[in-house]
């Protein structure tokens, strides 16, 4: 997949991913790798951190896993300190570590609501500001890239505190877009539409039924791929989107854009019947 960019795309960058043991998170860690930067992922079980670096690793790749809370702030300061003990300083971060679980919003427990707020938007808060602290003090450039979704615009059912706290994630990068922006520092977001990596289905995609109702909520009819993500993100952090600062990417099929469509639902009948249902509509 890496053919379409210079392979050398991400050579001289070191770059931050959290949550980079598993799903999206690997992919990028991997593609990024692939093109050319040392790695540097964070997550609480050490086992998935363990198998991306080896995975990196036998494919010629520089990578380290460190293990780290990203609602911890003191775990956060020290994990920037070790990686860049390792691997030198840290030029690119992307904020993926993420909680999320469908619930009844009235049932959601004090304790719940931290576990998912406190790592999406402390953990990215706390991250982002520790690199900014770096590259302002060095006089540095950097990158952030901070993975939201579709329904921080929106908002959604069931998963409310992952909708605000993805909010908080797309403010902060609209803010700091402008407040670091002179200082040679951009921030950008994703907003993925449905991925199926098993972090996110186990949580959110209760049975076989519900799936194929959501492929079919996407106007391209299928989910997306991680490698498709890890290629967004790999341009995003590069040189080559060096204009684009403060930006939220839409990166959903079209799903998001067609629910608010109030006539989509004929998206969902076979062509042949739509267009005889629109002939006999046509005035003599
Ligand atoms: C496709 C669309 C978009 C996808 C977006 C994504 O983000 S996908 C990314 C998906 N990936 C991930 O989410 C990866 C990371 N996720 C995780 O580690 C866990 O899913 C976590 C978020 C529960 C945190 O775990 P932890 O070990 O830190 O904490 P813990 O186990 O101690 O629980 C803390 C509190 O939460 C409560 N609680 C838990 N489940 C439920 C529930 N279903 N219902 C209600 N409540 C629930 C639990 O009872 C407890 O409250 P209590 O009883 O003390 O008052
Ligand atoms: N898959 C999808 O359809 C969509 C995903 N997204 C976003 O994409 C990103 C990746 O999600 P996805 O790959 O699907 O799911 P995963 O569950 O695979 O990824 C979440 C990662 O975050 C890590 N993590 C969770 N809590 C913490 C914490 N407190 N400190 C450090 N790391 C933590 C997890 O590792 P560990 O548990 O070991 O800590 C895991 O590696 C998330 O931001 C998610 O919100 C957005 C829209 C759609």
């Amino acid at each position: 997949m890496s053919d379409s960019f210079a392979p050398d795309l991400l050579a001289d960058q070191h770059i931050v991913v959290t949550g980079g043991g598993t799903g999206l998170g690997r992919a990028m860690a991997l593609r990024f790798a692939d093109l050319g930067a040392a790695v540097t992922i964070n997550g609480r079980r050490p086992d998935p951190l363990a198998e991306t670096v080896r995975d990196i690793e036998a494919a010629g790749g520089a990578a380290e896993g460190i293990q780290c809370n990203v609602r911890d702030y003191e775990a956060v300061q020290a994990f920037f300190e070790e990686a860049e003990d390792r691997q030198g300083p840290v030029t690119r971060l992307v904020n993926n570590a993420a909680a999320n679980f469908l619930a009844p919003t009235e049932d959601i427990s004090p304790n719940g609501f931290d576990a998912i707020v406190q790592t999406n938007l402390y953990g990215s808060f706390y991250c982002t500001q520790a690199c900014g602290q770096r590259w302002l003090e060095r006089d540095a450039e950097g990158v952030v890239l901070s993975i939201a979704t579709t329904y921080a615009e929106t908002g959604s059912a069931y998963v409310v505190p992952s909708a605000m706290s993805k909010a908080g994630i797309v403010a902060m990068t609209r803010s700091l877009a402008a407040e670091w922006g002179s200082e040679g520092i951009r921030l950008n977001a994703v907003a993925p539409g449905p991925f199926p990596t098993e972090g996110a289905w186990d949580r959110l995609v209760p049975d076989d039924d519900l799936e194929q109702k959501m492929r079919e909520r996407v106007p391209v009819r299928r989910f997306g791929e991680p490698e498709e993500l890890a290629t967004l993100a790999s341009f995003l952090l590069s040189d080559l989107s060096a204009f684009m600062n403060g930006e939220v990417v839409t990166f959903d099929g079209g799903e998001a854009l067609a629910a608010g469509g109030q006539f989509n639902t004929f998206t969902r009948m076979p062509r042949r019947q739509v267009k005889a249902l629109m002939e006999q509509m046509r005035p003599e």
